[in-house]
């Protein structure tokens, strides 16, 4: 057999004669010769965030009903907030819901606290800070995220409601970031509950006064936000909003299938 003569097989590629490579796929796959730079540009990123996606996609798409709490990583336990959060977390879990959390400290512990403590589950959205900083110990199931970006379409596509509790900037982000999606309707039907009168009367009214007065939000919009002290109300906003949404599919389904029935008369 001559040189010309020679096949190499490559995967779904073939190669004969001169057009053969010298090393073979592995060989250069497994040769760490080389700069390393490329380590460090986005087109390599952009594989480790797919990997983020992959990973959060894998072990959140099987949680069932969940609800996400956010607030302060900065409030201790002891303060009245922090009982507000284990509170608001047992409900959750005793009204069947997964509680899913930033898996920090602070209000996040506390929910996921309370989830622990009424026999419900718990899931940390970690992410990586400047810092050394772990999962709680309360998180039954965790990941912890490179990318916040990431890790927020997690809280939004593996719950299915937002409560909101007491807190500073990543708390508001968290909030604005739902309201937004569902003001635009990226997401429909989502209860957004914030808990804590007190805290929260401010910025509540100043949404229904002063955004509405310059009309930079619609009349309707300030209705996205449910205000309560009470976390069996916010457990009773969110199972309502489930049942009508629940109705809702049912009769559609139903409208359908009549629709059909008559299409084939
Ligand atoms: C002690 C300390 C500051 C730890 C920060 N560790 C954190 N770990 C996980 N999620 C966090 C953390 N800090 C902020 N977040 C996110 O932002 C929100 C709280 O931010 P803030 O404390 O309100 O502004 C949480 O709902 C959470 O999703």
């Amino acid at each position: 057999m001559t040189d010309a003569d020679k096949i190499r097989r490559a995967g779904p590629l073939t190669y004969r004669g001169s057009a053969i490579p010298q090393t073979t796929t592995d060989q250069r796959l497994l040769d760490r010769r080389g700069p390393t730079d490329w380590v460090h540009t986005d087109p390599w990123r952009v594989l480790r965030i797919q990997s983020e996606f992959v990973e959060g996609f894998g072990l959140l798409s099987e949680l069932g009903r969940a609800v996400s709490v956010f607030g302060s990583a900065r409030i201790k336990p002891g303060s009245p907030y922090y009982e507000l959060g284990t509170e608001v977390g047992s409900l959750l879990a005793q009204a069947g819901y997964v509680v899913v959390t930033g898996g920090g400290p602070g209000l996040m512990e506390a929910a996921n606290k309370g989830a622990a403590e009424a026999g419900g589950s718990s899931v940390g959205l970690g992410i990586e800070l400047p810092f050394e900083q772990s999962l709680n110990e309360f998180v039954d199931t965790g990941v912890t995220f490179r990318y916040f970006f990431v890790r927020k379409t997690m809280f939004v596509k593996y719950s299915q409601a937002f409560v909101v509790l007491p807190g500073g900037f990543g708390t508001l982000d968290e909030l604005f970031e739902a309201i937004t999606l569902v003001q635009t309707r990226k997401v429909t039907r989502f209860p957004v509950v914030l808990i804590g009168t007190e805290f929260w009367g401010g910025l509540v009214e100043w949404i229904r006064g002063r955004l509405l007065e310059e009309g930079v939000i619609s009349p309707e919009d300030p209705e996205l936000i449910h205000l309560t002290d009470d976390p069996a109300e916010a457990v009773a906003v969110i199972d309502k909003a489930h049942a009508d949404m629940a109705r809702e599919k049912e009769e559609r389904a139903a409208a359908e299938a009549l629709a059909r029935e008559g299409d084939g008369e």
